[in-house]
């Protein structure tokens, strides 16, 4: 399998402080994988040295490849990897004019919104149309940023990103403010995705965003690797309470799981 990530006992400074100390890991291309961990833990961090936005401390041998390269250029990068955020959605929202249909074209310039200097051809544009229809967004694609939900307007960001056919896709905390309904819209989606091979990241501290499909869990805690595994190993009441450092139980329904207090 050819890898998306390898870290080589990575480890991230900032505010003269180690983040994340000798990380070591390596994930597959097509590998659907969740990274869990406390408040603080580092996943955040993590999550930037991945989608090429921070570097780890340099080492003589290199502490990180991307898809199998030292280096590379970010708007390259942006085309394999697409990178879903709350910050993303709050840079939206400063956009209020918006049209849905921009949103999906703007990920092919790495823009929010399109302007004047953009050039978007009639086939870029009926590929947005196809994707908009793919996540059940075609009655909104005309409609702006100030009319659409959270779940809404975090969908078109999905959009944004499959405009560049990406071979990972990487969600940080995704359903964090979307109601029940959104919540299951939007997993939906992105349940969609994972099954047609591309690699899904999913980084988050909420056990029930964790789609069936993703078959790997990976915990930090405290800037380290806490527990790496095939998820029926990692999610468990006694990993998961060493963890959080609280008594949880696991409840396992048809490939969810949701955390209990004991
Ligand atoms: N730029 C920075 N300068 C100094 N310290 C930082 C910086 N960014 C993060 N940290 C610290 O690094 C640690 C890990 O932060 P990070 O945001 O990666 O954690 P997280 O696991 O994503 O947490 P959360 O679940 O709360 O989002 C925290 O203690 C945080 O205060």
């Amino acid at each position: 399998m050819m890898t998306f990530l390898q870290l080589n006992k990575a480890s991230i400074r900032r505010g003269g402080q180690t983040i994340l100390k000798n990380i070591s890991l390596s994930i597959g291309l097509g590998e659907q994988v969740a990274v869990l961990g406390p408040n603080g833990a580092g996943k955040s961090t993590l999550l930037k040295m991945l989608s090429g936005d921070i570097y780890p401390l340099y080492r003589r041998a290199p502490a990180i490849r991307l898809f199998g390269q030292e280096r590379w250029d970010l708007f390259s990068l942006r085309h394999k990897l697409a990178v879903i955020s709350g910050a993303l959605q709050e840079q939206h929202q400063q956009h209020p004019d918006c049209a849905g249909l921009n949103i999906i074209l703007s990920g092919l310039f790495g823009s929010i919104d399109i302007h004047e200097n953009h050039c978007v051809t009639a086939a870029q544009k009926k590929a947005a149309l196809r994707i908009a229809r793919e996540l059940n967004l075609t009655k909104l694609v005309k409609k702006t940023v100030n009319t659409f939900s959270s779940g809404e307007l975090r969908s078109f960001l999905i959009g944004r990103a499959l405009i560049n056919e990406p071979q990972v896709i990487v969600l940080d905390e995704p359903t964090v403010s979307l109601d029940v309904q959104a919540r299951a819209q939007f997993l939906q989606n992105i349940r969609r995705l994972a099954q047609t091979g591309r690699s899904v990241i999913l980084v988050t501290h909420l056990l029930e965003e964790i789609i069936p499909e993703i078959t790997r869990v990976i915990i930090l805690k405290n800037g380290r690797i806490f527990a790496d595994g095939k998820k029926e190993k990692i999610l468990t009441g006694a990993m998961l309470s060493r963890t959080f450092g609280l008594p949880l139980r696991v409840e396992k329904n048809k490939g969810w799981a949701a955390l209990k207090l004991k």
